[in-house]
């Protein structure tokens, strides 16, 4: 099995010293972040580029403006991303700037190649862990997924970009009939609302829309607003020469609508270690991702107030809490399931309770895995790793001790 942070060695942040009572008596309090990671957003790709050709569907929608960001390439092979929105948020967007030149092939840790029965296709060209950079790259073109446009709109579009672009967007895969549109749905992902438009945006990349699909994948997508760039996360550990997926659907779907949904917008049938899985196990696996849905929810999470209602209860075994969120992860093991956020709802509280019984290993071994998790969704381990160095240092720490007057 490639995957199994239980069992995974901790990673490489120094151990820290024992601490002293003279560090007792002046402590530093480390907090334990509670923020959620908000970015997460499910890939786009399957709700994409619903583009309205017939104006007056529903609200009309402004006339689209086209123009580029940024407005001229500083640096040879500079890719600017052709923007089509809202004249409002083109200021907003040009007003933001200047943004960073993009070199995609900077740090870039992927290559793209051909993989049999996918057409091409990304592998890893080094080792990259849980929440590593794999690919920061400018778009080539980013659109409203919901917009009315006109019906010359392929055209108009294919004009104003400039030739090196437009002939990389047109180069990659198509799986519908218009030309520019058909390849925006074939290839964009989720980026979000844009400023001044509070509409679901998607970005399609010359490098990043190579990557295929996998019910379980190793991979993450996620907008860089302040960069004005899209980024791919490892979402655990990947080997060299391992192909670099993500996820196109909602993952916790089961078998038959994910399989529906990837035929409908995309036209191929997941062969995925998931979905390879034998009918009987599938039928397993389809209930246990059910009930994954329901708990991993944003935030429907183990409430401090009952951590430290166990804390307190001397009469509460040492394990009352561990089984259930123990048992959570085994689940999420089985299930290849990756969701940073779902990971962080049993991390966070698992995080706590080792603090709270004085756990030093088990209690860094959950903050190292939540910062992974939270590097992956946002870019930055969100204050984890401090916590990972020092869980003594935590508010939490030796709670249950305190209480039992061990
Ligand atoms: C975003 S593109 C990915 C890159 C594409 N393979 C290419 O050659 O450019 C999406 C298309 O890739 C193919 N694809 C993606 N994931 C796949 C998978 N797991 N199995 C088979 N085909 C896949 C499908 O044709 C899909 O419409």
């Amino acid at each position: 099995m490639r995957r199994g942070f239980l069992r995974m060695p901790l990673s490489p942040i120094q151990p820290s010293p024992v601490p002293t009572p003279e560090a007792a008596l002046a402590p530093t309090l480390v907090p334990i972040p509670d923020g959620h990671i908000g970015c997460c957003e499910r890939v786009g790709l399957s709700e994409l580029l619903k583009i309205l050709r017939n104006a007056g569907e529903s609200t009309p929608s402004p006339q689209p403006v086209i123009f580029q960001v940024p407005p001229k390439a500083t640096q040879p092979n500079e890719i600017t991303t052709t923007c089509i929105t809202i004249p409002e948020t083109r200021e907003k967007l040009l007003s933001k700037g200047p943004y960073p030149p993009i070199n995609s092939s900077e740090g870039c840790r992927i290559r793209v190649v051909d993989v049999p029965g996918k057409g091409k296709g990304c592998v890893s060209t080094s080792v990259i862990p849980r929440g590593a950079l794999i690919i920061r790259e400018r778009p080539l073109v980013i659109a409203p997924t919901v917009m009315a446009f006109p019906g010359n709109f392929d055209r108009t579009v294919a004009r104003a970009m400039p030739p090196g672009a437009r002939a990389a967007l047109l180069s990659l895969n198509n799986c519908y009939e218009d030309k520019v549109i058909g390849v925006l749905r074939t290839n964009n992902w989720g980026i979000g609302a844009l400023p001044g438009h509070d509409a679901p945006y998607g970005g399609t990349g010359a490098i990043i829309s190579r990557i295929n699909h996998s019910c379980a994948p190793n991979a993450l997508f996620r907008w860089n607003e302040d960069m004005f760039a899209a980024e791919v996360r490892a979402l655990r550990p990947i080997a060299r020469g391992e192909e670099v997926t993500m996820c196109y659907v909602p993952e916790l779907e089961g078998y038959a609508s994910r399989q529906a949904r990837l035929r409908d917008a995309y036209g191929f049938t997941c062969t995925c270690e998931l979905c390879m899985r034998a009918p009987p196990v599938r039928a397993l696996s389809d209930h246990r991702r059910s009930q994954l849905e329901g708990l991993t929810a944003h935030y429907d999470e183990l409430p401090d107030g009952r951590v430290w209602a166990w804390a307190r209860d001397v009469g509460a075994p040492d394990d009352a809490l561990l089984g259930a969120l123990e048992e959570q992860a085994v689940m999420m093991e089985r299930e290849l399931y990756v969701r940073p956020e779902g990971w962080l709802t049993v991390a966070r509280p698992l995080v706590k309770i080792y603090c709270a019984l004085g756990n030093t290993v088990a209690a860094r071994r959950w903050a190292v895995c939540a910062a992974s998790y939270t590097r992956a969704a946002t870019g930055t381990d969100g204050g984890w790793e401090a916590v990972a160095r020092v869980p003594e240092q935590t508010i939490w720490w030796g709670a249950r001790a305190k209480t039992s007057g061990r």
